[in-house]
């Protein structure tokens, strides 16, 4: 079965991502392109380095190619925010991209994008599934062994030049290249660690941050579809390798890329972790004090408060959007914002693709260093001293379904709470269930619509709070972590 979540389908290689399911999704997007009379300019397909990625957009050039839909094929593994970013360029109304972006290899999944090369939006996923009940009615499966060779209707669609095999990597780049500062970052002679935690981002920031003269060093780089047995997740306790590269090669930046490269995580001068939440802070305060940009942000519910500060001390607005891209994104656009993004690693900025990016935002953050004279660990010092530090646990537990509907009952349906310590300002369930404290600090319990988990964070002025108060919904809910 295909049913979307917060960033696309995602499943289980064997179990529901399958040449089946494949097809069927492919042919349910094929007959709403049909509906929207777009079907004549075609669709844009990539596919990361996963186990079944390629072969995955194959079986769906099949059915495209049946159905008479162009495909332009990016026939080599490469970025989401490529994928998204032809989209947007080529005004082309729909694009796929195979990936499971972040999640454990046994998983692989398939993201859609619509118009201006945004995440499809849940009206635009709802009506996928709606044709999907069309797809199963008329889905015919194609009978030819595909084995370790392209099967032969596959070949004839490239021969017919219904499947279009393209590689628009170059455009990509040159964009990138156009809006970020190069020559600052050329004079400054810096030394760049990547970890692209065995996914697609290497060639795209190598190439960048080369133009620019920086030195590259890599560690994580081949291709290994098991992601060295961890999370393809830019995490603490992922990024432990080249926290020790860092400071073992005195490198001013460590930057590491999720298996799609939509997402960042950083390691600073000093070798320490910066949170998704530190670097989205970072770019707003430098678009907007070094830039001198002016512009609202837009940030998930689960994502720093310290953000509503720095808009708040530049005259500027937060605003507040549930966890998933295409709300960061389309809110963006509502309110004519400079930056969004999301504690789980994904950011843009006005100007750039309407999704996450990791390789921009990795670009932007060089060009940072270089324009602010000022060491990562220096301007992370300056935020701390102006707006605090930002305090926020996490906490991600796993559960059976009977667990599921418990919690699901307590939080969202008898909408029952533990006694908070602090004086409670106001409760949201538009996502989860959502604390806000009259002392600025909240916390967020909320099931991921991505993995079967459910999420806490809690963000508090001081960080023995924050963890407290994640272990009191924690003993209240009879969470077990893991
Ligand atoms: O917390 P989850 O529902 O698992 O979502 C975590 C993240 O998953 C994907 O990467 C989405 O694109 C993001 O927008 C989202 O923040």
């Amino acid at each position: 079965m295909v049913t979307f979540g917060t960033g696309g389908w995602r499943a289980i290689i064997g179990e529901d991502f399958t040449k089946e399911n494949i097809q069927k999704l492919a042919l349910a997007v094929s007959l709403k392109m049909k509906t929207e009379n777009v079907d004549g300019e075609g669709i844009v397909i990539g596919y990361d380095r996963r186990f079944l990625s390629k072969e995955a957009v194959i079986w769906a050039c099949e059915i495209f190619g049946k159905q008479g839909i162009k495909v332009y094929f990016v026939n080599r593994s490469s970025p989401t925010p490529l994928i998204m970013f032809y989209v947007m360029k080529h005004r082309l109304n729909y694009g796929m991209m195979v990936t499971a972006s972040h999640n454990p290899a046994i998983y692989n999944g398939i993201k859609v994008f619509t118009y201006g090369g945004r995440d499809a939006d849940e009206i635009q996923t709802q009506d996928i599934e709606k044709y999907l009940i069309e797809a199963e009615r008329i889905y015919e499966p194609d009978h030819e062994e595909s084995g370790q060779m392209p099967p032969a209707s596959y070949l004839e669609l490239v021969k017919n030049g219904v499947v279009e095999e393209i590689n628009p990597l170059n455009e990509y780049l040159d964009n990138i290249i156009s809006v970020i500062d190069m020559d600052a970052i050329r004079s400054r002679d810096f030394r760049v660690a990547i970890d692209p935690m065995y996914g697609v981002s290497l060639t795209a920031l190598s190439t960048i941050l080369s133009v620019a003269r920086c030195t590259i060093e890599t560690i994580n780089d081949q291709h290994d579809t098991l992601f060295g047995g961890k999370m393809p997740a830019p995490t603490e306790q992922t990024l432990r390798n080249l926290q020790n590269y860092v400071l073992d090669r005195y490198c001013d930046i460590g930057i590491a890329t999720d298996g799609d490269a939509d997402r960042l995580g950083v390691i600073d001068d000093q070798g320490r972790f910066l949170h998704a939440n530190n670097i989205l802070v970072m770019l707003y305060y430098y678009l907007l004090k070094y830039k001198g940009w002016r512009g609202p942000v837009v940030r998930s519910l689960s994502t720093t408060h310290v953000l509503d500060r720095v808009a708040e001390s530049f005259g500027q607005k937060c605003y507040e959007v549930p966890v998933g891209f295409k709300f960061v994104s389309a809110k963006m656009q509502e309110t004519d914002a400079i930056i969004g993004g999301e504690s789980s690693g994904g950011l843009t900025v006005k100007g750039h693709i309407h999704g996450k990016d990791g390789i921009y935002a990795a670009s932007l953050l060089v060009e940072m260093m270089a324009v602010s004279g000022k060491k990562l660990s220096e301007i992370a010092a300056d935020i701390r001293r102006e707006y605090g530090a930002i305090h926020i646990a996490e906490r991600d537990y796993r559960f059976t379904s009977e667990e599921k509907e418990r919690i699901n009952q307590i939080l969202m349906i008898d909408r029952k709470l533990p006694q908070m310590p602090f004086e409670i300002d106001k409760i949201s369930y538009i996502d989860g269930c959502k604390v806000y404290f009259k002392n600025g600090g909240w916390v967020i319990a909320r099931f991921s619509g991505t993995e079967p988990l459910l999420r806490i964070f809690c963000e508090m002025g001081a960080e023995a709070d924050s963890v407290s108060v994640c272990s009191l919904f924690e003993e209240y809910l009879g969470l077990q972590e893991g």
